[in-house]
């Protein structure tokens, strides 16, 4: 992870918060190894992408996190974010060739830019109580009338039928897994000296453990998000990255084998990791 924003006394401009969206999409994507998902040398569980997939994909959205951080500064309305991450949806598409990269990271990443766009614009640098805040005063009923919305994804579909807190459900709550683990998470591995590569590995482990990620209950049920939350309880409770790349590779290997692939989790890492980049 490269060096925070350099010493930014004052609020970040809308394309700072967007390239810090961009560089924490690479960072998650660079992490290996990681369980089930794909890193630059391993698929995961997944037949249909690689890293040149998320590559093209986090690219192709270089514009998107820096626009929408605009209409975030401009007060714009959920319609407008709205629109604007699903053109930003069809330009991942048209990269990917079809293949779902980011559709959560351009949901999730999209409000956080926005929410530090508002608070940019009344000259506020982002922090987790202003960025919680922010989504709720400018778009906290959107969302939550958002979130009772029957989904068409998978996921969605999989989380509203097994009474699970889908990615919708996590935003109009104010992301509660980012802001009260994963930010902690992070932050805390940093603070005890570990290097940034086992700090974010080990903040990867805590969000696992607590997200209701729509991604492993689509994939594997709730037994399988069950088994992954406790593997990665487990994981933790062992000494986490202390333990060496080995303990991480080896539930990297028993989730391919399920085909599980926590995509909620890795969005939710990139996130806190776009607000260290800011810190
Ligand atoms: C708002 C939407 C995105 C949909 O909301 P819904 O609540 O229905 O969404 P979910 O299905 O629950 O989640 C959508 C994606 O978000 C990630 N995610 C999953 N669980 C959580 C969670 N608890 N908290 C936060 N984020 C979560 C996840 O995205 C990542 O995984 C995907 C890749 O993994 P993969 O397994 O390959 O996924 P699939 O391709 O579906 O499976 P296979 O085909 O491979 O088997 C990838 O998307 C990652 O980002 C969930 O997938 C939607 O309504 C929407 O996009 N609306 C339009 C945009 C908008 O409203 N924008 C607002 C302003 S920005
Ligand atoms: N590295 C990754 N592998 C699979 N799904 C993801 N969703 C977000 N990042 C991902």
């Amino acid at each position: 992870m490269s060096a925070r924003l350099a010493h930014a006394t004052v609020a970040p401009s809308a394309q700072q918060i967007g390239r810090a969206a961009t560089l924490a999409l690479y960072d998650e994507l660079a992490l290996s190894p990681k369980p089930g998902l794909v890193t630059l040398t391993d698929r995961g569980s997944h037949a249909d992408m690689d890293a040149h997939s998320f590559m093209r994909s986090l690219f192709a959205l270089r514009g998107y996190v820096v626009r929408i951080a605009e209409l975030g500064a401009a007060q714009a309305p959920f319609d407008a974010l709205e629109q604007a991450g699903i053109a930003a949806e069809a330009r991942m598409l048209a990269a990917t060739g079809g293949i779902n990269t980011h559709r959560g990271a351009i949901f999730m990443l999209g409000l956080l830019c926005a929410s530090a766009g508002a608070l940019a614009a009344r000259g506020e640098k982002p922090t987790p109580q202003g960025l919680r805040a922010a989504l709720d005063r400018h778009w906290g009923d959107a969302l939550a009338r958002r979130a009772t919305r029957p989904s068409t994804l998978p996921g969605g579909i999989a989380a509203r039928r097994l009474g699970l807190r889908s990615a919708s459900a996590e935003a109009a709550m104010g992301f509660p897994t980012l802001f009260d683990v994963a930010v902690p998470a992070l932050r805390a591995g940093l603070a005890r000296g570990l290097a940034p590569e086992a700090a974010q590995l080990d903040t990867l482990f805590a969000v696992i453990a607590q997200l209701d990620d729509s991604n492993l209950a689509h994939r594997g049920g709730l037994a399988g998000l069950r088994f992954a939350q406790n593997a990665a309880r487990s994981y933790l409770a062992n000494g986490g990255a202390a333990q060496g790349p080995q303990a991480a590779q080896a539930i990297a290997t028993e989730f391919v084998r399920r085909n599980l692939s926590p995509g909620g989790a890795a969005d939710t890492l990139a996130a806190a990791c776009w607000l260290q980049r800011l810190g």
